[in-house]
C-alpha cells in the first residue's frame, strides 16, 4: 500500500501524487456503494499497480471541504478584490471572509489593480487595508500590470494548498499568470492536446506556485450562507470573537439584546460600524432563508 494526495480528478480517474510519481487511480468499488467520492486534495492510501496505475483504498479524514468546486484539505483562500473596475466593496469582501472563516480556512486578502488608482483613491484603499489588518487579516495591495506594485507573494503559497476566491473580472487569472507564467503555457498546451475548450470538461486541478499548490478554479462560487447557522455567524467575525464572552446574555445574537459587548465595542469604535452592519445584514439573510429540504 502507498500513500499520496489527489491532485486532479477527471472522468472518474484520480491523479495521485506520491513522492515524485503520479498514479492514475480509480476508487475502489466499495466507495460507490457507500457514496464516497474522493476529492482533489484528499490524502489517500492506494494499491499501486503496473504502469503507474492503482486503486484508491482509503481516504484520510478531511480538515475541510468545498462543494463548488469539489476540493478538500484547503489551507488558505486568497480573496481577490479589485480596487476599481469592478469597484472595491467591503460587503462582498466580508461575504467571502465569512464563508471562508466558517470553513476554518485561513483567508488572505489581495486588492488588485492599484496601478489604476489616483493618489486619493490609493489613500482610501490603504485605510481599508489598515481596517482589515487591525482585525488580524493579511492584506496586500497589488497589480498584475506593474511589477513594481507586485509585492513578493510566493512565500504566501509555501507548503500550502490555496484556492482563489473573488468575483469575475477582479484579476485572479492575471495574477496567477504573473506569479508563474509557466502555468499559462501549460494550461494552453493541455487544452490543445486534448482538443477541449475552456468549458467542455469541468475538472479541478492543483497547480504548483513556488512550493505550494493552487486550485485552478476559483473557490466559493456559491455566495449564500446556506451552511451557516445564525448562532455561528459571529464566530466568523474575529473582532467579535474576542468580546462575545462579555455579553450579558448567553446566546446573545448581538442585535437586539441589552448589555451586548459587541454593540458596546461598535459604539466605542473598537469594532468598525460597517463590519457590524454587514453582520446584521448577513444575520437577517440567514434568519429569513427558506428551509432546505
Ligand atoms: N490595470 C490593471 N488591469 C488588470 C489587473 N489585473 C487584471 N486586470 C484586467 O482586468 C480584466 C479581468 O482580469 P482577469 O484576470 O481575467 O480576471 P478574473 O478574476 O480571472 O476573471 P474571471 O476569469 O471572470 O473570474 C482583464 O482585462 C485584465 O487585463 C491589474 O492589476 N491592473
Ligand atoms: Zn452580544
Amino acid at each position: 500500500m502507498a500513500e499520496g494526495r489527489i491532485i486532479k480528478a477527471l472522468s472518474g480517474f484520480y491523479y495521485v501524487q506520491s513522492d515524485n510519481q503520479q498514479f492514475v487511480c480509480k476508487g475502489r468499488g466499495l466507495f460507490r456503494n457507500k457514496k464516497i467520492t474522493p476529492l482533489v486534495g484528499d490524502y489517500v492510501e492506494f494499491e499501486p499497480k503496473d504502469d503507474n496505475e492503482g486503486y484508491i483504498m482509503e481516504i484520510k479524514e478531511r480538515s475541510n471541504e468545498l462543494v463548488r468546486p469539489p476540493i478538500a484539505n484547503i489551507d488558505q483562500a486568497i480573496i481577490v478584490s479589485s480596487a476599481v473596475d469592478p469597484d472595491f466593496t467591503t460587503l462582498l469582501l466580508d461575504r467571502f471572509l465569512v464563508l471562508i472563516e466558517s470553513k476554518h480556512i485561513q483567508p488572505i486578502i489581495l486588492i488588485t489593480k492599484v496601478d489604476l488608482l489616483n493618489e486619493d483613491q490609493l489613500e482610501n484603499i490603504k485605510l481599508y487595508k489598515q481596517h482589515y489588518e487591525k482585525i488580524g487579516y493579511r492584506v496586500e495591495l497589488v497589480s498584475s500590470k506593474n511589477q513594481d506594485l507586485l509585492p513578493e507573494l510566493e512565500p504566501y503559497f509555501d507548503e500550502k494548498v490555496s484556492v482563489f476566491a473573488g468575483q469575475s473580472g477582479v484579476g485572479k487569472s492575471s495574477l496567477i499568470n504573473v506569479l508563474d507564467p509557466s502555468l499559462l503555457l501549460e494550461t494552453a498546451e493541455i487544452s490543445k492536446s486534448l482538443g477541449r475548450g475552456k468549458h467542455t470538461t469541468r475538472h479541478v486541478e492543483l497547480m504548483k506556485i513556488g512550493n505550494g499548490l493552487v486550485a485552478d478554479t476559483p473557490g466559493f462560487s456559491v455566495l449564500e450562507f446556506r451552511e451557516i447557522e445564525a448562532e455561528e455567524l459571529a464566530d466568523s467575525f474575529p473582532e467579535f470573537n474576542a468580546r462575545m464572552h462579555l455579553c450579558k446574555f448567553r446566546g446573545c445574537m448581538h442585535d437586539k439584546e441589552p448589555k451586548c459587548a459587541v454593540k458596546e465595542a461598535v459604539e466605542n469604535e473598537e469594532i468598525a460600524v460597517f463590519r457590524y452592519n454587514h453582520y446584521l445584514r448577513f444575520l437577517e439573510e440567514i434568519q429569513t432563508r427558506k428551509p432546505r429540504y
